[in-house]
């Protein structure tokens, strides 16, 4: 059994039991209330709330790595407000950084018939790769509606998909064109399983798909975001050994301004002390003369 995670605090129906439950320690309706947003602004503020926590969750799926195969984490249907949030990112980099993860982009296939929404939908997933900088698997989904085949035939013969898209003699469709060649690189990139959510078909491909995608996180993307990580890592070291350098430099400096300033300060204390020694002799001798003088 997998283990699943909903982050969509808005959904009302999941049509699934969750493990792990967004809506179970965010109340959406009071953070759109209390921070007086409308229903984006209240998913987005939501997130950023979560993934403050998110630290626990990767403690939970840690203690369940054993006992499970795979852990699904299903995103708010704004994609865009999970992809190019700064909590979306936290959370996918905390998972990446831990686990091996992949990013499941899916495909509501009967609404690609038409090949313009095809290479649209592409660009973004595309979009979203490049973003996560993680492999995907683009499933192509309600298969039980919509034989597949001419999907992943545009995907895997850029001719069909320019003869496709020759059909249609608008601007987008030259623009679609020209993307079409762009995205072809990015088909290299990427696995694809044709499913269906609701019969189950194609289920066993999909996590064919995803084992491959995983061992492309392995091999090609673990090693990147490693060297990403230590190239951070060692820029932060340099930033503080640069910072060392220049407080020890200061310090060289001051060090002497402020070992002169402790001495100029014991001079002055000295000097007030003698001072008011001197003081404190004149007073005597003041007063013994005024003694003498009034005996
Ligand atoms: N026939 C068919 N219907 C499907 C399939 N997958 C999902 N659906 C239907 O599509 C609709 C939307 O499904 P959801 O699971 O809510 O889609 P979602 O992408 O999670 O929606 P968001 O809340 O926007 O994230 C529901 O009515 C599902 O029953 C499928 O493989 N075949």
């Amino acid at each position: 059994m997998p283990y699943v995670i909903n982050l969509d605090p808005a959904v009302k129906n999941l049509g699934y039991a969750p493990n792990i439950d967004i809506r179970d320690t965010i109340n959406y309706k009071e953070v759109m209330k209390q921070y007086q947003l409308g229903p984006n602004g209240g998913i987005l503020t939501s997130l950023n709330l979560f993934a403050t926590r998110f630290e626990k969750v990767l403690e939970i799926i840690d203690k369940r790595a054993t006992q499970v195969d795979y852990t699904f984490v299903d995103t708010p249907g704004q994609i865009e407000i999970f992809t190019w949030s700064a909590s979306g990112a936290v959370i996918t980099e905390s998972l990446a950084s831990t686990f091996p993860t992949v990013v499941v982009y899916v495909i509501d296939t009967p609404r690609c018939v038409s090949p313009i929404t095809f290479v649209s939908n592409m660009l973004y997933a595309c979009s979203i790769m490049y973003k996560t900088r993680l492999p995907m698997v683009i499933a192509l989904n309600k298969a039980d509606v919509v034989d597949t085949e001419f999907v992943e035939e545009w995907m895997t013969d850029f001719d069909a998909l320019q003869d496709a898209l020759a059909q249609d003699d608008s601007y987008m469709s030259s623009l679609s064109r020209s993307m079409g060649m762009v995205l072809e690189e990015f088909y290299n990139h990427m696995q694809s399983a044709s499913v269906s959510a609701v019969t189950g078909q194609g289920i066993e491909e999909f996590f064919t798909a995803v084992d491959a995608a995983v061992e492309e996180y392995d091999t090609i993307y673990k090693p990147e975001l490693e060297r990403i990580k230590k190239e951070r890592e060692g820029k932060q070291q340099q930033e503080r050994d640069e910072q060392m350098e220049r407080i020890q430099r200061d310090m060289g400096k001051n060090g002497q301004t402020l070992e002169a300033m402790a001495m100029a300060k014991r001079e002055e204390e000295g000097s007030e002390e003698s001072g008011s020694d001197d003081d404190e002799q004149r007073e005597v001798d003041a007063f013994d003369r005024f003694i003498t003088t009034q005996k």
